[in-house]
Protein backbone atom coordinates (compact mmCIF):
# COMPACT_ATOMS: atom_id res chain seq x y z
CA UNK A 1 0.00 0.00 0.00
CA UNK A 2 1.50 3.43 -0.98
CA UNK A 3 1.21 6.41 2.09
CA UNK A 4 0.92 9.92 1.79
CA UNK A 5 3.21 11.92 3.76
CA UNK A 6 2.53 15.18 5.32
CA UNK A 7 2.76 18.31 3.20
CA UNK A 8 3.32 21.54 3.82
CA UNK A 9 2.67 24.77 1.53
CA UNK A 10 3.31 28.60 1.06
CA UNK A 11 3.80 30.68 -1.61
CA UNK A 12 4.94 33.92 -3.25
CA UNK A 13 4.12 35.75 -6.08
CA UNK A 14 6.79 33.74 -8.30
CA UNK A 15 7.14 30.37 -6.41
CA UNK A 16 5.06 27.71 -4.16
CA UNK A 17 7.02 25.94 -1.60
CA UNK A 18 5.87 22.66 -0.58
CA UNK A 19 7.54 20.94 2.20
CA UNK A 20 7.71 17.17 2.34
CA UNK A 21 7.90 15.43 5.36
CA UNK A 22 10.14 12.77 5.10
CA UNK A 23 13.23 11.53 7.22
CA UNK A 24 16.34 10.38 4.98
CA UNK A 25 14.17 10.64 1.60
CA UNK A 26 15.31 8.29 -0.91
CA UNK A 27 14.29 7.35 -4.69
CA UNK A 28 12.98 10.80 -5.61
CA UNK A 29 10.66 11.07 -7.88
CA UNK A 30 8.97 14.74 -8.77
CA UNK A 31 6.63 15.18 -11.77
CA UNK A 32 5.02 18.27 -13.00
CA UNK A 33 2.99 19.21 -16.12
CA UNK A 34 0.99 21.91 -16.76
CA UNK A 35 -0.91 22.20 -13.24
CA UNK A 36 -0.20 18.87 -12.07
CA UNK A 37 2.14 17.98 -9.44
CA UNK A 38 3.56 14.06 -8.98
CA UNK A 39 5.69 13.49 -5.80
CA UNK A 40 7.13 9.95 -5.12
CA UNK A 41 10.20 8.88 -2.70
CA UNK A 42 11.02 6.20 0.33
CA UNK A 43 12.17 7.64 3.42
CA UNK A 44 10.50 7.66 6.96
CA UNK A 45 7.40 9.44 7.50
CA UNK A 46 4.24 9.23 9.49
CA UNK A 47 3.99 5.32 8.88
CA UNK A 48 7.37 4.53 9.35
CA UNK A 49 10.29 3.43 6.33
CA UNK A 50 8.18 3.07 3.50
CA UNK A 51 7.45 4.65 -0.22
CA UNK A 52 5.25 7.54 0.09
CA UNK A 53 3.42 9.61 -2.91
CA UNK A 54 1.23 12.20 -3.46
CA UNK A 55 -0.93 14.24 -5.69
CA UNK A 56 -1.81 17.80 -6.42
CA UNK A 57 -3.41 19.57 -9.22
CA UNK A 58 -2.80 22.97 -8.77
CA UNK A 59 -5.08 26.46 -9.39
CA UNK A 60 -3.17 27.56 -12.75
CA UNK A 61 -0.22 26.07 -14.61
CA UNK A 62 3.35 26.37 -13.45
CA UNK A 63 6.72 26.08 -15.33
CA UNK A 64 7.89 22.38 -15.25
CA UNK A 65 11.37 23.36 -13.97
CA UNK A 66 11.29 21.85 -10.18
CA UNK A 67 13.86 22.38 -8.00
CA UNK A 68 14.13 19.95 -4.93
CA UNK A 69 16.51 19.47 -2.01
CA UNK A 70 16.17 17.10 0.85
CA UNK A 71 17.92 17.02 4.31
CA UNK A 72 17.62 14.45 6.65
CA UNK A 73 14.47 15.51 7.86
CA UNK A 74 12.24 17.16 4.44
CA UNK A 75 12.00 17.17 1.22
CA UNK A 76 11.90 20.74 0.00
CA UNK A 77 10.62 21.48 -2.90
CA UNK A 78 9.84 25.22 -5.36
CA UNK A 79 7.77 24.93 -8.04
CA UNK A 80 7.53 28.17 -10.27
CA UNK A 81 4.47 29.64 -11.55
CA UNK A 82 3.79 29.83 -15.17
CA UNK A 83 2.53 33.54 -14.40
CA UNK A 84 3.23 36.19 -11.84
CA UNK A 85 0.62 36.82 -9.33
CA UNK A 86 -0.83 35.49 -5.86
CA UNK A 87 -3.14 32.32 -5.88
CA UNK A 88 -5.96 32.79 -3.73
CA UNK A 89 -5.58 28.76 -2.72
CA UNK A 90 -2.98 26.19 -3.93
CA UNK A 91 -5.29 23.50 -5.30
CA UNK A 92 -8.30 23.27 -7.96
CA UNK A 93 -10.48 21.96 -5.65
CA UNK A 94 -11.82 24.28 -2.87
CA UNK A 95 -11.59 21.61 -0.51
CA UNK A 96 -7.94 21.01 0.27
CA UNK A 97 -6.57 17.62 0.65
CA UNK A 98 -6.40 16.34 4.65
CA UNK A 99 -2.16 15.76 4.24
CA UNK A 100 -1.76 19.76 3.10
CA UNK A 101 -1.53 22.40 5.78
CA UNK A 102 -0.07 25.82 5.75
CA UNK A 103 3.49 26.15 6.22
CA UNK A 104 3.74 28.85 8.72
CA UNK A 105 7.38 28.92 9.06
CA UNK A 106 7.30 30.53 5.45
CA UNK A 107 3.77 31.50 5.60
CA UNK A 108 3.11 35.34 4.41
CA UNK A 109 0.06 36.85 2.97
CA UNK A 110 -0.41 38.70 0.28
CA UNK A 111 0.65 42.24 1.57
CA UNK A 112 3.74 40.86 3.58
CA UNK A 113 4.55 39.30 0.62
CA UNK A 114 4.99 42.31 -1.42
CA UNK A 115 6.64 44.07 1.16
CA UNK A 116 9.19 41.45 0.72
CA UNK A 117 9.55 41.87 -2.78
CA UNK A 118 9.97 45.66 -2.22
CA UNK A 119 12.84 45.23 0.59
CA UNK A 120 14.60 42.74 -1.76
CA UNK A 121 14.21 45.15 -4.42
CA UNK A 122 15.44 47.86 -2.57
CA UNK A 123 18.08 46.02 -1.35
CA UNK A 124 18.79 45.17 -4.74
CA UNK A 125 18.46 48.91 -5.25
CA UNK A 126 21.16 50.01 -2.60
CA UNK A 127 24.03 47.19 -3.72
CA UNK A 128 23.92 48.68 -7.21
CA UNK A 129 23.98 52.10 -6.50
CA UNK A 130 27.08 51.03 -4.08
CA UNK A 131 28.59 49.08 -6.77
CA UNK A 132 28.04 51.87 -8.94
CA UNK A 133 29.80 54.39 -6.61
CA UNK A 134 32.36 51.78 -6.13
CA UNK A 135 32.97 51.65 -9.89
CA UNK A 136 32.89 55.54 -10.20
CA UNK A 137 35.70 55.49 -7.54
CA UNK A 138 37.65 53.05 -8.89
CA UNK A 139 37.89 54.56 -12.56
CA UNK A 140 38.72 57.98 -10.84
CA UNK A 141 41.37 56.57 -8.94
CA UNK A 142 42.51 54.22 -11.92
CA UNK A 143 42.35 58.05 -14.14
CA UNK A 144 44.33 59.80 -11.68
CA UNK A 145 47.19 57.21 -11.12
CA UNK A 146 47.73 56.71 -14.57
CA UNK A 147 48.21 60.54 -15.22
CA UNK A 148 50.57 60.78 -12.30
CA UNK A 149 52.32 57.97 -13.70
CA UNK A 150 52.28 59.57 -17.13
CA UNK A 151 53.38 63.02 -15.83
CA UNK A 152 56.42 61.17 -13.71
CA UNK A 153 57.58 59.14 -16.76
CA UNK A 154 57.37 62.18 -19.14
CA UNK A 155 59.31 64.31 -16.57
CA UNK A 156 62.32 61.07 -15.89
CA UNK A 157 62.41 60.53 -19.37
CA UNK A 158 62.57 63.79 -20.36
CA UNK A 159 65.58 63.85 -17.86
CA UNK A 160 67.08 61.04 -18.59
CA UNK A 161 67.07 61.89 -22.54
CA UNK A 162 68.40 65.39 -21.86
CA UNK A 163 71.28 63.81 -20.16
CA UNK A 164 72.29 61.23 -22.55
CA UNK A 165 72.28 63.44 -25.36
CA UNK A 166 74.02 66.17 -23.51
CA UNK A 167 76.34 63.72 -22.79
CA UNK A 168 77.25 62.38 -25.93
CA UNK A 169 77.40 66.28 -27.82
CA UNK A 170 79.15 67.72 -24.48
CA UNK A 171 81.09 64.91 -23.18
CA UNK A 172 82.51 65.10 -19.47
CA UNK A 173 81.90 69.05 -19.92
CA UNK A 174 78.36 68.15 -19.52
CA UNK A 175 79.38 66.61 -15.97
CA UNK A 176 79.73 70.17 -14.74
CA UNK A 177 76.07 71.97 -16.05
CA UNK A 178 73.76 69.13 -15.22
CA UNK A 179 71.90 70.82 -12.06
CA UNK A 180 71.44 74.36 -14.34
CA UNK A 181 69.85 72.39 -17.27
CA UNK A 182 68.15 69.43 -15.22
CA UNK A 183 67.38 70.31 -11.51
CA UNK A 184 63.97 72.16 -12.39
CA UNK A 185 62.38 69.27 -14.15
CA UNK A 186 64.07 67.41 -11.19
CA UNK A 187 62.01 70.00 -8.61
CA UNK A 188 58.88 69.15 -10.22
CA UNK A 189 58.81 65.32 -10.42
CA UNK A 190 60.60 64.73 -7.13
CA UNK A 191 58.15 67.26 -5.35
CA UNK A 192 55.24 65.21 -7.35
CA UNK A 193 56.71 62.07 -5.70
CA UNK A 194 54.99 63.02 -2.19
CA UNK A 195 51.85 62.05 -3.63
CA UNK A 196 53.24 58.44 -3.99
CA UNK A 197 53.41 58.88 0.24
CA UNK A 198 49.63 59.64 0.24
CA UNK A 199 48.70 56.60 -2.12
CA UNK A 200 51.28 54.57 -0.14
CA UNK A 201 49.25 56.12 3.59
CA UNK A 202 45.57 55.63 2.53
CA UNK A 203 45.70 52.62 0.87
CA UNK A 204 45.73 53.93 -3.30
CA UNK A 205 48.33 51.16 -4.17
CA UNK A 206 49.14 47.78 -2.39
CA UNK A 207 52.50 49.41 -1.29
CA UNK A 208 53.93 49.79 2.34
CA UNK A 209 54.55 53.70 3.35
CA UNK A 210 57.84 53.40 5.37
CA UNK A 211 59.97 52.01 2.03
CA UNK A 212 58.36 55.12 0.05
CA UNK A 213 58.61 57.32 2.88
CA UNK A 214 62.48 56.77 3.05
CA UNK A 215 62.65 56.69 -0.64
CA UNK A 216 60.86 60.23 -1.07
CA UNK A 217 62.47 62.14 2.28
CA UNK A 218 65.56 60.52 1.41
CA UNK A 219 66.10 61.92 -2.52
CA UNK A 220 63.94 65.27 -1.70
CA UNK A 221 66.63 65.52 1.02
CA UNK A 222 69.75 65.58 -1.47
CA UNK A 223 67.77 67.96 -3.77
CA UNK A 224 66.46 70.07 -1.98
CA UNK A 225 68.73 70.40 0.99
CA UNK A 226 72.69 69.08 -0.36
CA UNK A 227 72.41 70.51 -4.38
CA UNK A 228 69.19 73.27 -3.75
CA UNK A 229 70.74 75.22 -0.64
CA UNK A 230 73.91 75.21 -1.90
CA UNK A 231 75.67 76.98 -4.81
CA UNK A 232 79.05 75.04 -4.30
CA UNK A 233 77.46 71.45 -5.14
CA UNK A 234 75.83 72.83 -8.35
CA UNK A 235 78.96 72.40 -10.70
CA UNK A 236 80.00 69.17 -9.46
CA UNK A 237 79.47 66.03 -11.19
CA UNK A 238 78.09 64.12 -8.15
CA UNK A 239 75.01 65.47 -9.96
CA UNK A 240 75.12 64.53 -12.57
CA UNK A 241 75.72 60.41 -11.44
CA UNK A 242 73.06 61.08 -8.82
CA UNK A 243 70.20 62.78 -11.10
CA UNK A 244 71.19 59.82 -13.95
CA UNK A 245 70.76 57.06 -11.44
CA UNK A 246 67.74 58.04 -10.31
CA UNK A 247 66.09 59.11 -13.39
CA UNK A 248 67.53 55.57 -14.88
CA UNK A 249 65.11 53.44 -13.08
CA UNK A 250 62.23 56.04 -13.03
CA UNK A 251 61.44 55.50 -16.72
CA UNK A 252 61.07 51.80 -16.14
CA UNK A 253 59.22 51.99 -12.91
CA UNK A 254 56.16 54.37 -14.00
CA UNK A 255 55.70 52.98 -17.49
CA UNK A 256 55.58 49.58 -15.60
CA UNK A 257 52.40 51.21 -13.07
CA UNK A 258 50.68 52.30 -16.01
CA UNK A 259 50.22 49.02 -17.27
CA UNK A 260 49.45 47.78 -13.98
CA UNK A 261 46.90 50.34 -14.06
CA UNK A 262 44.75 48.48 -16.22
CA UNK A 263 46.33 44.90 -15.21
CA UNK A 264 47.90 44.51 -18.03
CA UNK A 265 52.02 44.07 -18.10
CA UNK A 266 55.12 43.37 -20.75
CA UNK A 267 56.81 40.94 -19.07
CA UNK A 268 60.15 42.36 -20.22
CA UNK A 269 58.92 45.94 -18.63
CA UNK A 270 58.19 43.78 -15.35
CA UNK A 271 61.44 42.23 -15.32
CA UNK A 272 63.31 45.48 -15.42
CA UNK A 273 61.37 46.82 -13.23
CA UNK A 274 62.18 44.79 -10.65
CA UNK A 275 65.55 43.52 -11.54
CA UNK A 276 67.87 46.95 -12.30
CA UNK A 277 67.19 48.33 -8.82
CA UNK A 278 69.51 45.72 -7.74
CA UNK A 279 72.52 47.80 -9.49
CA UNK A 280 71.18 51.27 -9.23
CA UNK A 281 70.32 51.28 -5.50
CA UNK A 282 73.20 50.38 -4.28
CA UNK A 283 75.34 52.80 -6.88
CA UNK A 284 72.35 56.12 -6.04
CA UNK A 285 73.23 55.59 -2.24
CA UNK A 286 76.73 55.81 -3.14
CA UNK A 287 76.29 58.75 -4.84
CA UNK A 288 73.88 60.45 -2.46
CA UNK A 289 76.84 59.56 -0.20
CA UNK A 290 79.46 61.24 -2.09
CA UNK A 291 77.17 64.29 -2.12
CA UNK A 292 76.76 64.46 1.51
CA UNK A 293 80.31 64.06 2.27
CA UNK A 294 81.46 66.93 -0.39
CA UNK A 295 78.39 69.16 1.35
CA UNK A 296 80.40 69.06 4.61
CA UNK A 297 82.82 71.38 4.29
CA UNK A 298 80.88 73.76 2.93
CA UNK A 299 78.33 73.52 5.57
CA UNK A 300 81.23 73.88 7.93
CA UNK A 301 82.16 76.82 6.21
CA UNK A 302 79.03 78.72 5.47
CA UNK A 303 77.68 77.55 8.95
CA UNK A 304 74.43 77.56 7.06
CA UNK A 305 71.36 75.87 8.87
CA UNK A 306 73.66 75.27 12.05
CA UNK A 307 71.63 75.38 15.15
CA UNK A 308 72.36 78.46 17.46
CA UNK A 309 73.05 77.31 21.19
CA UNK A 310 72.13 79.40 24.12
CA UNK A 311 74.55 82.28 24.64
CA UNK A 312 76.24 80.82 27.85
CA UNK A 313 77.59 78.54 25.76
CA UNK A 314 78.27 80.65 23.12
CA UNK A 315 78.75 78.88 19.57
CA UNK A 316 76.21 76.67 17.36
CA UNK A 317 75.98 73.31 16.27
CA UNK A 318 77.25 73.08 12.49
CA UNK A 319 74.56 70.99 10.19
CA UNK A 320 77.86 68.96 9.23
CA UNK A 321 76.99 67.05 12.40
CA UNK A 322 73.23 66.07 11.08
CA UNK A 323 75.09 65.42 7.92
CA UNK A 324 77.24 62.32 9.37
CA UNK A 325 74.08 61.50 11.31
CA UNK A 326 72.51 60.96 8.05
CA UNK A 327 74.72 59.50 6.23
CA UNK A 328 74.41 56.38 8.73
CA UNK A 329 70.65 56.92 8.52
CA UNK A 330 70.91 56.54 4.64
CA UNK A 331 72.71 53.30 5.21
CA UNK A 332 69.51 51.96 7.18
CA UNK A 333 67.86 53.45 5.02
CA UNK A 334 69.22 51.59 1.69
CA UNK A 335 69.04 48.16 3.73
CA UNK A 336 65.41 48.52 4.64
CA UNK A 337 64.44 49.63 0.85
CA UNK A 338 66.90 46.88 -0.48
CA UNK A 339 64.85 44.21 1.52
CA UNK A 340 61.70 46.03 0.82
CA UNK A 341 62.56 45.81 -3.04
CA UNK A 342 63.35 42.24 -2.68
CA UNK A 343 60.90 40.55 -0.86
CA UNK A 344 58.69 43.00 -3.74
CA UNK A 345 60.95 41.18 -6.67
CA UNK A 346 60.31 37.31 -4.97
CA UNK A 347 56.62 38.05 -4.13
CA UNK A 348 56.30 39.38 -8.24
CA UNK A 349 57.62 36.58 -9.87
CA UNK A 350 56.70 33.81 -7.45
CA UNK A 351 53.10 35.04 -8.25
CA UNK A 352 53.67 34.82 -11.87
CA UNK A 353 55.14 31.52 -11.55
CA UNK A 354 52.30 30.30 -9.74
CA UNK A 355 50.41 31.58 -12.45
CA UNK A 356 51.97 30.13 -15.48
CA UNK A 357 51.98 26.55 -13.89
C1 LIG B 1 60.94 58.06 7.80
C2 LIG B 1 61.86 59.06 7.19
C3 LIG B 1 63.19 58.51 7.12
C4 LIG B 1 64.21 59.34 6.46
C5 LIG B 1 65.42 58.54 6.34
C6 LIG B 1 66.34 59.02 5.41
C7 LIG B 1 67.20 57.92 4.92
C8 LIG B 1 67.37 58.07 3.52
C9 LIG B 1 67.90 56.90 2.80
C10 LIG B 1 67.39 56.97 1.43
C11 LIG B 1 68.01 56.11 0.45
C12 LIG B 1 67.34 56.40 -0.85
C13 LIG B 1 68.26 56.20 -1.96
C14 LIG B 1 67.60 56.39 -3.29
O1 LIG B 1 67.23 57.74 -3.41
C15 LIG B 1 68.56 56.04 -4.34
C16 LIG B 1 67.88 55.74 -5.64
O2 LIG B 1 66.73 55.89 -5.88
S1 LIG B 1 68.91 55.12 -6.81
C17 LIG B 1 67.94 54.60 -8.15
C18 LIG B 1 67.33 53.24 -7.93
N1 LIG B 1 66.20 53.36 -7.11
C19 LIG B 1 65.20 52.46 -7.07
O3 LIG B 1 65.20 51.46 -7.74
C20 LIG B 1 64.05 52.73 -6.17
C21 LIG B 1 62.85 53.16 -6.95
N2 LIG B 1 61.75 53.34 -6.07
C22 LIG B 1 60.87 52.38 -5.76
O4 LIG B 1 60.91 51.27 -6.24
C23 LIG B 1 59.74 52.72 -4.78
O5 LIG B 1 59.81 54.07 -4.51
C24 LIG B 1 59.75 51.88 -3.51
C25 LIG B 1 58.85 52.48 -2.45
C26 LIG B 1 61.16 51.77 -2.94
C27 LIG B 1 59.18 50.49 -3.83
O6 LIG B 1 58.01 50.55 -4.54
P1 LIG B 1 56.66 49.79 -4.14
O7 LIG B 1 56.62 49.37 -2.73
O8 LIG B 1 55.53 50.62 -4.58
O9 LIG B 1 56.75 48.44 -4.95
P2 LIG B 1 56.03 47.98 -6.25
O10 LIG B 1 56.53 48.73 -7.41
O11 LIG B 1 56.18 46.49 -6.30
O12 LIG B 1 54.47 48.35 -6.06
C28 LIG B 1 53.62 47.62 -5.19
C29 LIG B 1 52.22 47.53 -5.80
O13 LIG B 1 51.65 48.82 -5.87
C30 LIG B 1 51.36 49.17 -7.22
N3 LIG B 1 51.73 50.57 -7.38
C31 LIG B 1 52.66 51.25 -6.68
N4 LIG B 1 52.73 52.50 -7.08
C32 LIG B 1 51.83 52.64 -8.07
C33 LIG B 1 51.43 53.73 -8.90
N5 LIG B 1 52.01 54.94 -8.79
N6 LIG B 1 50.46 53.49 -9.81
C34 LIG B 1 49.87 52.30 -9.94
N7 LIG B 1 50.21 51.22 -9.18
C35 LIG B 1 51.17 51.40 -8.27
C36 LIG B 1 52.22 48.26 -8.07
O14 LIG B 1 51.69 48.06 -9.33
C37 LIG B 1 52.23 47.01 -7.24
O15 LIG B 1 50.99 46.36 -7.47
P3 LIG B 1 50.89 44.76 -7.46
O16 LIG B 1 51.13 44.34 -6.06
O17 LIG B 1 49.50 44.50 -7.93
O18 LIG B 1 51.92 44.25 -8.40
Amino acid sequence: MTLTPHVYWAQRHEEIYLRVELTDAQHIDVQVHENTFHFRAQGRGAKGQNEYEFSLEFLFPVKPEVRNKSTQRQVNITVRKQQRGWWERLTVQERKPVFLAPDFDRWLEESDAEMEIKQKEEKRNKLRAARHEEEGFVSLKTGFLFIYNLVQFLGFSWIFVNMTVRLFIFGQDSLYDTFHTISDMMFFCQILTCVEVLNAAFGFVRTAVIPTLIQVVGRNFILFIIFGSLEEMHHRPVVFFVFYLWSAIEIFRYPFYMLACFNTEWKTLTWLRYTIWIPLYPLGVLAEAVAVIQSIPIFDKTQLFSIPLPRAIGTSVSFSYILHVYLVLMFLGLFINFRHLYKQRKRRFRTKNKKAN
